[in-house]
């Protein structure tokens, strides 16, 4: 794989530790493709779930096996009464990363994918019923609302906005979802990625393999830093104050979030895509401030640190902009990288040898156990 950056050192970086069919990363120094398909031509042509039916099925799916597609997705969404009265019971403190985590792990409980026949069903199932089960508890939780999953919604782009707000979303806001959910939706070794498929090498059944992702992606170095990007810049009353903010972190040597990336080397693709529906729906908002300061710190970072912003960074003022609380952006990257993961779990059962690296010990000689009473 020919990339400019150095992919070296800890972290297994540069390490082949798999093969995939499902996307490259960063092979021109900024490149993604899903199966042969440029990520760009992806957000601006299709809806996440032509998208979903590219990676989990292998292929684009025509007009007629979309619809189908669609149609058994919405009928999917219902949430087990049991489910709910879980979801009842996680306090409105909770992270909503480990409400979902929770909530797809009692998933699996009650719907246990039984062989690996099934992981198509169960996959499309947790596609169907995620949004609608962060939102259930989001709702319920802060607001002592039962919401009705089982919408009319068209999408899981829809979907998730109408369980969020209760009723039916702007149809520009589901647009961009869409292109949010296609940008987030795979991609190749990432750690959460990587998670499940260590998890699918011992034979696990995908449940175990998407709640051990989640908790990987929880993390503020992957899926987390959408909220931690959002938590900077809404502090940020304009650009000066933005540039004066960064410099400060800077020269105290923070790490600021939505910056930087494990792969890329010159600029995240993704990033062009949700910067320009930012932007939009600043003006469709009659508010520009945090795109502002946004476009100011992606400039002060390339000035100081040649630091590029990864797909999250702008992903903050997007959410934002449509109304969304910052806890849950990084649920919605879960409602989107089930597909890469689910594809992932699929890929590793079906050419599957145990993933067990080595290690390099550095600690102490051998030695004998002393009786406890010489101890100390
Ligand atoms: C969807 C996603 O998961 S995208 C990633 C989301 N994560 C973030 O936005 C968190 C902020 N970014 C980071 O922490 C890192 O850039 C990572 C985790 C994404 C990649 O980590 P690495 O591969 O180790 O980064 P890389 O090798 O390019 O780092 C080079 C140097 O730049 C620094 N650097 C990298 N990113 C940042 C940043 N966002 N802010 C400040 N400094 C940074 C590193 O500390 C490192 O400095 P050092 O050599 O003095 O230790
Ligand atoms: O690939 C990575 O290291 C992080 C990731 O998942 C992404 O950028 O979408």
């Amino acid at each position: 794989m020919s990339t400019s950056k150095q992919l070296t050192g800890a972290g297994l970086r540069g390490q082949i530790a798999g093969k995939t069919a499902l996307s490259t990363v960063g092979k021109t120094g900024s490149g993604l493709t899903y199966r042969g398909y440029d990520v760009k031509d992806l957000a601006a042509k299709c809806e996440f779930e032509e998208v979903a039916h590219l990676i989990l099925k292998g292929e684009l799916p025509t007009v007629a096996e979309l619809a189908a597609y669609k149609a058994k997705l919405k009928a999917l969404r219902s949430l087990p009464q049991a489910l709910k009265e879980v979801l009842e019971r996680i306090p409105a403190s909770a992270h909503p990363m480990d409400v979902m985590r929770t909530g797809c792990s009692m998933l699996g409980n009650l719907e246990t994918e039984q062989s690996f026949a099934e992981q198509q069903d169960v996959t499309d199932r947790m596609l169907a019923v995620f949004p609608g089960l962060i939102n259930y508890w989001y709702n319920y939780s802060h607001h002592g609302k039962r919401i009705d999953v089982e919408t009319p919604a068209d999408s899981i782009a829809e979907q998730f906005l109408w369980t969020l707000h209760d009723k039916k979303p702007e149809p520009l806001h589901v647009t961009v979802m869409h292109a949010s959910l296609i940008l987030y939706a795979e991609h190749e070794f990432n750690a959460s990625t990587f998670t499940a498929r260590v998890c699918a090498s011992t034979l696990s059944d995908m449940h175990s393999c998407i709640t051990g992702a989640i908790g990987s992606l929880r993390g503020p170095l992957h899926g987390g830093a959408n909220e931690a990007a959002m938590e900077l810049i809404e502090h940020m009353q304009n650009p000066e104050h933005a540039e004066e903010t960064l410099l400060g972190m800077l020269a105290r040597k923070d790490k600021i979030m939505g910056f930087g990336h494990a792969i890329y080397s010159e600029s995240d693709p993704r990033n062009a895509v949700i910067k320009a529906w930012s932007e939009q729906l600043a003006k469709a908002n009659g508010d520009s401030r945090l795109y502002d300061v946004s476009v100011r710190c992606e400039a002060v970072m390339w000035r100081e640190k040649k630091l590029f912003c990864n797909a999250d960074f702008f992903h903050a003022s997007a959410y934002n902009y449509m109304g969304i609380a910052t806890k849950l952006f990084t649920p919605i990257f879960v409602c989107s990288r089930l597909t890469g993961w689910a594809a992932h779990v699929m890929e590793q059962r079906a050419d599957n040898r145990i993933i067990r690296p080595s290690a390099d010990y550095v600690g102490v000689e051998p030695r004998e156990v002393q009786p406890i009473a010489n101890r100390g």
